[in-house]
C-alpha cells in the first residue's frame, strides 16, 4: 500500500458539472425497469397477463409463500426515505433524496444482483411514514430505510420491524455500524488495543452514531469508555438540552463538556456528524496511534491530508472512495440483504450483523485476490494501517459476506428457507458478479497507479475535451489535447469546461518544436511509398492523427485516442502510417459485449474484411490474448452459420480450416468450431455435441467476417440492450485506440483508460 496520503489518493473527486451531466444524460436518473419474460406474442401476453396471470394469483392467495416462486418479491428491496438526513447534507426533503436512493438501488444491483426500487415518501410525520411503508410490505422481500433523521428513524424502524414479516433495516444505523465495527476490529488489532480498555469518542449522536455505539458495546467496549457528542457538546448524565431517550442511554458521568475536552487522550474518534467537526488541535491531543474514522459524507470531519500534516501514527478512515480505508455502508447493505433474501430471513438480527462485520474484518486480513492486487500494480494491498477494510470492488465480498449472513440467519433461527450447501451457495454468489464493471474498475485502478500521458487527438471537440477533463480528474495521468489553443480555450469557455486543471496539456501541432522530428520520422517511413518530404510535413502540421501518432511513436506520449471526427478505417490508415504492427501480431478489433451479467469478446469487429483461414486463426489468437489481459480464461468459438459440418458450405469450410490451423499451432487456449452462435453461447445446445472441446459456453466469439462481427455487435447493443465497449484496436506496436464517430465523452474516457492500460502490453 502507498505510504503517504497524497500518494494513496486513488480517485479524484468529480466536478459538479460532471455529476449533473452524469445524472441528466440519456434517460434521466440511474434506473429503469426491465422485463424478465418475453412479451412478444399473443401467447406471451396471455401467460404474463390475463388470463394466465390469474393462476399464480390464486396460488399465492392460497399460500402466500408462493409469491417468492411466482413474482420478483424474493429478490426485491424497497429503498425508502423521507429525505430528512440526506448523507451529511441535512433535511432537504423527500424529492431531493431521490438521487441518493436511486444510487443505493443501483448499488444493490451492481454489487449483489439485488433488484430494488427507490421510494421517496413525502412526509415527516412518523405515523404517516410508518403506515405508508407498512402497507407496502407485500411488494418486497426486504425494506432498506435510508437517510431518515434521528430520533425519528429509531421509532420508525422499531415500529416497522414489529409489524412487518420481512427484514427492515435502517442502513444508516446498522449498515454503517457493521462496516465501522469491521474496520475498528482491525484497527484495534493493528494498534494492539483491547476493546475493554479503549477510549472512544463519537461525534454525532444520530442514526449512524447511536447504532455504531450500540454494536460496539455489544462487542465488548465498556460504557464508561465511550463518550458521545452532538451539536450541544458532550452527552453527559444530567444534561437536559437537546436530549432524547437514545442519547440518554449512552450519557456518561464526566466533567467534559466539549468535543475538544472529550477527545483529549482518546484512542478512537468516530465522526458521524458533519464536515470539518474535528480540528487539527483535537487530533494533536489524541493518544498515540489514534484511530480516526471521519465518516461524514460527502465531506469527512477531517481529511486524511489534514491528519497527516499533524501526525503520522494515525489509522485514518473516511466514508469516501477517494482515500484508502473507505468505511462506507456500501460494503454492507448489498451483501447483507443478499444473504437475508437468499434464506428468506424474517429479520436481520444482531447475529447476522456481527457475522457480516466479522466476515468483512477477516477479508481484509486475507491475501487479496489477483483481481484486487492488479488494481494496485505490484503493490498488493496488505493488511495494515492503510488497508483495514476491503475495497468496494473486492469480488470476495459477494461470496463471503452473504454466506456469513445466511449462516448466522440459519443458526439464529430466522431463516425460512435454509441453504443446505453453503459452499455451493458461495459459487452461485460469485456467478452473480457483474464482470465487465470489475474489468473496467481494474483497468482504471491500475492506470491510477501508473498514470499515463494520453493524446486526445481531436482536442477541439467538446466531448473530447470533456473526456480529457474526466481522464485528468480521475488521476489517470496527463490528457494532452491536440488543437489550436485559442479555439480550444474558446470552446471550453463556451461549454463551461475548466481546462486549467492539473493533468491537462494543450498542444498545437503547428507551433510545436517537435514538428521537424516527427516529419523526419514519417518521411523515413513513407518515402518509398510515394510521399515527398513536404507531404509528410503537411500531414504532421495539419493532421492531428498523424501528429498524435508520432508523439506516441517517438515517446512524447504513451498512448492516443481518436476517431470521433473521422470514420474508423480512415483514422486507422492515418495511425498505420506512423505506427508499426507489433512483430508476430495482426491488427484487429475486439469488442466487449456485456449482456445480462455475461461478457463476451467479439472479433474481428474492425479491420479484416473477409478473413481467410490463416487470418481467422490469427484473430482467434489475438482475441484470446485480449481476453487473458482482461482477466478471462479464453474459450474461443469459431463461429459460422453451420455447426460441425452441417449444413456444408464454402464459408463454413474456411472456418473449419482455421480450427485445423489452430490445432497445428498448438495454441494454449480452448477453441472449437465451426459452430453456430447458439451452440457457442447456450450450454444445453452445446451439450448436443458432446465431442465439443469447449469446457463451457464461449467467452470469445471469432466471427467469420468483419460484416457479421460488426452487424451482430451493433444489434446486440441496439436491440439486446447490451453494453458494448470497443472495438479495441489490438496488434499495434503502440497503444492507440479509435472510438467510433459519435462516441460520447464517457466512451472516449473509457477508451483512453484502456489505451493507457495497454501501454507496453
Ligand atoms: N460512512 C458511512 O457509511 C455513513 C456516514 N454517515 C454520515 O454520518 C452523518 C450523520 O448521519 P445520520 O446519523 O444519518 O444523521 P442524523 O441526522 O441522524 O444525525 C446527525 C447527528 O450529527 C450531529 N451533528 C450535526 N452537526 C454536528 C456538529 N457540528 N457537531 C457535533 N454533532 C453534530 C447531530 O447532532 P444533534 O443531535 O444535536 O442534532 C446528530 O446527532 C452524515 O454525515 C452521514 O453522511 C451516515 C451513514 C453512513
Ligand atoms: C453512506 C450513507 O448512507 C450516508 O452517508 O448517509
Ligand atoms: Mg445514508
Amino acid at each position: 500500500m502507498p505510504e503517504s496520503v497524497n500518494e494513496s489518493r486513488s480517485m479524484s473527486t468529480v466536478t459538479e458539472q460532471e455529476a449533473l451531466e452524469f445524472h441528466a444524460r440519456g434517460r434521466p436518473g440511474k434506473l429503469e425497469i426491465n422485463a424478465t419474460k418475453p412479451m412478444a406474442t399473443q401467447r406471451d401476453l396471455s401467460l404474463a397477463y390475463s388470463p394466465g396471470v390469474a393462476v399464480p394469483v390464486k396460488a399465492i392467495a392460497e399460500e402466500p409463500s408462493r409469491a417468492f416462486d411466482y413474482t420478483a418479491r424474493g429478490n426485491l428491496v424497497g429503498v425508502i426515505s423521507n429525505g430528512t438526513a440526506i448523507l451529511g447534507l441535512g433535511n432537504l426533503g423527500a424529492l431531493a433524496s431521490k438521487p441518493v436512493m436511486e444510487g443505493k438501488a443501483v448499488l444493490f444491483k451492481r454489487f449483489a444482483d439485488v433488484d430494488s426500487i427507490d421510494l421517496e415518501v413525502g412526509t415527516e410525520d412518523i405515523d404517516e411514514f410508518v403506515n405508508c411503508v407498512k402497507h407496502l410490505g407485500p411488494s418486497f422481500g426486504g425494506i432498506n430505510l435510508e437517510d431518515i433523521k434521528a430520533p425519528d428513524c429509531f421509532i420508525i424502524e422499531q415500529r416497522l420491524r414489529e409489524v412487518m414479516d420481512i427484514p427492515v433495516f435502517h442502513d444508516d444505523q446498522h449498515g454503517t455500524a457493521i462496516i465501522a465495527v469491521a474496520g475498528l476490529i482491525n484497527a484495534l488489532h493493528l494498534t494492539g488495543r483491547d476493546m475493554k480498555t479503549t477510549k472512544l469518542v463519537c461525534n454525532g449522536a444520530g442514526a449512524a452514531a447511536i447504532a455504531c455505539i450500540e454494536l460496539i458495546k455489544s462487542m465488548g467496549f465498556t460504557s464508561e469508555n465511550i463518550t458521545l457528542c452532538d451539536t450541544k457538546g458532550v452527552i453527559y448524565q444530567g444534561r437536559e438540552e437537546g436530549m432524547n431517550q437514545w442519547k440518554s442511554a449512552h450519557a456518561v458521568k464526566t466533567s467534559d463538556r466539549t468535543l475538544a475536552e472529550a477527545v483529549e487522550g482518546a484512542d478512537v474518534f468516530f465522526g458521524l456528524s458533519v464536515k470539518g467537526a474535528l480540528t487539527e488541535d483535537m487530533v494533536r491531543s489524541m493518544a498515540g496511534n489514534p484511530i480516526i474514522f471521519a465518516m461524514a459524507n460527502p465531506d469527512p470531519e477531517i481529511t486524511p491530508e489534514e491528519v497527516a500534516r499533524i501526525r503520522d501514527d494515525a489509522i485514518m478512515a473516511t466514508g469516501r472512495s477517494d482515500y484508502p480505508n473507505q468505511v462506507n455502508n456500501v460494503l454492507g447493505f448489498p451483501y447483507i440483504f443478499r444473504g437475508a433474501l437468499d434464506v428468506r430471513a424474517s429479520t436481520i438480527n444482531d447475529a447476522m450483523k456481527i457475522a457480516a462485520a466479522e466476515a468483512l474484518a477477516n477479508l481484509a486480513r486475507e491475501n487479496v485476490p489477483d483481481e484486487v492486487a492488479a488494481a494496485y500494480r505490484g503493490n498488493r494491498p496488505r493488511f495494515g494501517p492503510h488497508y483495514i477494510i476491503p475495497v468496494p470492488f473486492d469480488p470476495r465480498l459477494l461470496s463471503d459476506v452473504p454466506r456469513a449472513v445466511a449462516r448466522a440467519a440459519m443458526d439464529s433461527g430466522v431463516a425460512q428457507r435454509p441453504i443446505v450447501d453453503l459452499e455451493a451457495y458461495g459459487r452461485e454468489l460469485s456467478a452473480r458478479r457483474d464482470p465487465i464493471a470489475s474489468t473496467l474498475q481494474r483497468i482504471y485502478q491500475r492506470v491510477r497507479r501508473q498514470p499515463r500521458r494520453v493524446v486526445f487527438a481531436e482536442g477541439e471537440e467538446e466531448h473530447v475535451m470533456r473526456a480529457a477533463v474526466s481522464y485528468a480528474n480521475q488521476q489517470l495521468g496527463t490528457a494532452i489535447l491536440l488543437g489550436r489553443i485559442e479555439q480550444m480555450e474558446e470552446m471550453a469557455n463556451q461549454a463551461g469546461i475548466d481546462l486549467e486543471i492539473p493533468g491537462i496539456e494543450l498542444v498545437n501541432a503547428r507551433v510545436s518544436r517537435r514538428v521537424e522530428a516527427y516529419t523526419e520520422y514519417l518521411y523515413a517511413r513513407l518515402q518509398r511509398s510515394g510521399y515527398l518530404y513536404r507531404d509528410c510535413q503537411r500531414l504532421i502540421n495539419t493532421d492531428r492523427n498523424h501528429f498524435g501518432s508520432c508523439m506516441v511513436a517517438l515517446g512524447d506520449a504513451d498512448a492516443m485516442v481518436t476517431g470521433t471526427t473521422r470514420n474508423y478505417s480512415t483514422a486507422l490508415e492515418d495511425v498505420r502510417r506512423c505506427v508499426d504492427v507489433k512483430p508476430g501480431h495482426r491488427v484487429i478489433g475486439v469488442s466487449l459485449a456485456l449482456c445480462r451479467g455475461r461478457t463476451v469478446l467479439v472479433a474481428d469487429t474492425a479491420v479484416i474484411d473477409m478473413p481467410d483461414s490463416e487470418e481467422l486463426a490469427d484473430i482467434a489468437e489475438e482475441a484470446a490474448g485480449v481476453a487473458r489481459r482482461l482477466g478471462y480464461e479464453p474459450r474461443v468459438a469459431m463461429l459460422a452459420y453451420s455447426t460441425f459440418g452441417h449444413p456444408p458450405g464454402e464459408r463454413a469450410e474456411r472456418v473449419r480450416e482455421a480450427v485445423n490451423i489452430l490445432d497445428k499451432r498448438r495454441v494454449d487456449f480452448e477453441y472449437d468450431g465451426e459452430m453456430a452462435a447458439d451452440v457457442a453461447l447456450n450450454l444445453d445446445v452445446m451439450r448436443q455435441y458432446p465431442f465439443c472441446r469447449l469446457s463451457g459456453t464461449a467467452n470469445v466469439l471469432v466471427m467469420p467476417a468483419f460484416h457479421s462481427a460488426s452487424i451482430s455487435t451493433k444489434m446486440l447493443q441496439e436491440l439486446g440492450g447490451s453494453t458494448v465497449i470497443g472495438p479495441l484496436l489490438v496488434g499495434l506496436d503502440k497503444s492507440i485506440q479509435i472510438v467510433s464517430m459519435g462516441a460520447r465523452d464517457s466512451d472516449i474516457a473509457n477508451m483512453a483508460a484502456i489505451a493507457a492500460y495497454n501501454v507496453g502490453s
